[in-house]
């Protein structure tokens, strides 16, 4: 398995290209657009509601408190396939999850603008362990404070990102349109809520 570390500053990202074959990915990618209840949620901006451009769901762990960041629904519980995927990224992380996010970019014109995985909720150093699946999509970095740092991932079917460390202090990140014309994209975020 290879194993990509990008040298940012203050930050620690470890990249597998590679951690699903592709006749799991394929699978799972399938699978996880059909079996998952995919909603297009609502975001309040500047006091205005907007539809989110992309789809998602929230999974997690029974005794997992939710109420945060405008979740305000209930999770579900986890899917056998999500559970499976779940274990493979604890095994390599030597981590536990509890949470995991899910969305579903339709094509070029879902996104996902700037923000940081920073949430009281997700401790101090927030492990974000990311899964993805179909269209590659370009992940954008950029740092804080100094706007010439800058890093972009291209995020491949089948690939596990971590984001560990002080990334989410020091970094946002995002996943941009684009004009080409793709499929869709499957994400899986697995988080640690405290
Ligand atoms: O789709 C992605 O790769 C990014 C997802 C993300 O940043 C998030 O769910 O917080
Ligand atoms: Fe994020």
């Amino acid at each position: 398995m290879k194993i990509e570390v990008f040298d940012l500053k203050n930050a620690q990202l470890r990249y597998v290209p590679d951690f699903f074959n592709s006749e799991e990915a394929n699978f799972y990618f399938e699978r996880l657009q059909q079996e998952i209840p995919w909603k297009q949620d609502k975001i309040k901006l500047f006091g205005k509601e907007h539809f989110q451009p992309r789809l998602s769901s929230f999974f997690a762990e029974q005794d997992v408190n939710y109420a945060y960041s405008g979740l305000e629904l209930k999770p579900k519980d986890f899917s056998e396939e999500i559970l499976q995927i779940k274990k493979s990224v604890e095994k390599f992380s030597r981590l536990t999850f509890n949470s995991c996010l899910a969305n579903l970019y339709r094509d070029g014109q879902d996104s996902m603008g700037w923000h940081s995985d920073n949430e009281k909720e997700l401790g101090e150093n927030p492990v974000i362990a990311s899964v993805s699946y179909g269209a590659e999509r370009i992940f954008h970095l950029k740092n804080k404070i100094d706007k010439n740092l800058k890093e972009k991932i291209s995020l491949a079917h089948g690939s596990l990102l971590l984001m560990e460390g002080a990334t989410q202090h020091n970094w946002k990140h995002q996943l941009p349109k684009t004009k080409k014309n793709i499929g869709p994209r499957l994400n899986l975020t697995f988080r640690k809520i405290y």
